[in-house]
């Protein structure tokens, strides 16, 4: 069986193909720069080669159109007939209150999926375009949803409502949703599995930590508390986007710039965080970088995004009555020793031992790196969306 997961962002469209019986990626790539000048297909061959396709590919469905080409094409393709596609699993940002859990996209689906866009007008517009095209292109191939916020429905009110009038909840739904479920609950069950111990049963910590960035409190198995909103921009420090902040801040850059509510919009999640600090990128690599160089700017965003993790660790520690299980995972999570290392610095008091020469020496690897004294199993657990995503859609079509 073959799965096609779909992750469709505004200006991308993120693709693997699954083949589920092997558990193997058979194809690889995302469309960039959609709708621009200069868009390309980029894919990741299976000797692990890069290659770069130029095209014009003015919106989605042209991007997808684009895709199902290269699947097919004899120089880089692996199928034969798009018949081969058995179904299509999509990353859906924004579920709302209204899905829990994956499910299958019907017509009644699509509907409720465009109730959800007024909570993630950036997100969910892509998110649906990716849909319907596969509708038109494949209408007789079935098309599976997977939500960031569905695992997280099952956090507390106290925990999810804001300090705002109720009727701002109950009129436009302004709430805390929390997205990365799909990482969240997969690295949590995969640190269960990989150290032997019962998922219903363990207090467990999910940071999160790649471009976006967010942490969870799992208790039993369940999201209790996230730090992501009802955007993806609340929490903590990001690439870009800002994290938490004093909303009085708001409106008062509002004032002094003149700033429009979109302004001030793309302010916090695309120029703020990690870039904003640094002046430099958004990127850690580069931080890194800098700080090898002194730039005190390059420090301080460095110590800001590490020290907010931190004190999201001890918060979540506090709302689970002591913590069995850490897990490190996202792009900086799984490679960045020295963000684990700082977050777990004097940690004792609460459990936490790490091998710090351990922690140096590993990265994007399923590993235990707390000390065997740590009464909290400190791990790093590599991500994996895209095959969520694929198990789920195959789950769903019962197979
Ligand atoms: N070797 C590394 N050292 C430090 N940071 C890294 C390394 N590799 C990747 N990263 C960080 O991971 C980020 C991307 O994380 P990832 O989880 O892949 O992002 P996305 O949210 O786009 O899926 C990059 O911006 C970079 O900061
Ligand atoms: C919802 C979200 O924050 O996603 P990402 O980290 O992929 O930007
Ligand atoms: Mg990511």
């Amino acid at each position: 069986m073959k799965i096609l997961v779909l992750n469709c962002g505004s200006s991308s469209i993120k693709y693997k193909l699954f083949n589920m019986e092997s558990n193997e990626v058979v194809a690889q790539g995302g469309v960039e720069k959609i709708g621009m000048k200069g868009s390309f297909l980029k894919l990741t061959l299976p000797n692990g080669q890069k290659v770069q396709l130029e095209g014009e590919i003015l919106e989605h469905r042209a991007g997808i159109e684009y895709i199902f080409g290269v699947l097919l094409s004899e120089k880089y393709g692996c199928i034969k007939s798009l018949d081969e596609i058995d179904a299509v699993g999509h990353r859906v940002v924004h579920g709302g209150e209204r899905f829990n859990k994956s499910v299958l996209i019907t017509d009644e689906v699509i509907e409720m999926l465009e109730e959800c866009i007024e909570l993630a007008p950036l997100h969910n517009p892509p998110n649906l375009k990716g849909i319907f095209a596969i509708k038109e292109l494949l209408p007789d191939t079935p098309q599976v949803s997977v939500f960031d916020t569905a695992f997280h429905q099952t956090m507390p009110d106290y925990a999810y409502v804001y300090g705002l009038p109720y009727s701002l909840y109950e009129k436009y739904g302004i709430r805390r949703y929390g997205f990365h479920g799909t990482s969240h609950r997969y690295v949590s069950k995969r640190a269960c599995e990989f150290l032997n111990v019962p998922y219903e049963s363990q207090r467990i910590i999910t940071a999160h930590i790649g471009n976006g960035v967010s942490i969870t409190a799992i208790k039993n198995g369940k999201s209790i508390d996230t730090s992501m909103g009802m955007t993806p921009v609340e929490g903590l420090m990001m690439g870009t986007r800002s994290g938490d902040l004093d909303p009085g801040v708001i409106s008062y850059i509002m004032e002094k710039e003149r700033m429009s509510a979109l302004g001030v919009s793309t302010l916090l999640n695309k120029f703020s965080g990690v870039l904003g600090i640094s002046g430099i990128s958004s990127d850690m690599r580069e931080i890194e970088a800098g700080i090898k160089e002194n730039n005190p700017r390059a420090i301080l965003a460095m110590n800001t995004y590490n020290y907010r993790i931190k004190k999201y660790v001890g918060a979540y520690s506090a709302v689970l009555g002591g913590v069995d299980i850490l897990v490190f995972t996202g792009g900086v999570g799984e490679n960045q020793w020295v963000t684990r290392s700082t977050v777990c610095e004097n940690m004792e008091y609460m459990g936490i031992e790490l091998d710090e020469e351990l922690n140096r020496s590993v990265r994007a690897k399923e590993v235990v790196i707390s000390k065997p004294t740590s009464k909290v199993k400190v791990l790093i657990i590599p991500t994996d969306e895209e095959l969520t995503i694929a198990k789920d859609t195959m789950e769903i079509l019962g197979r």
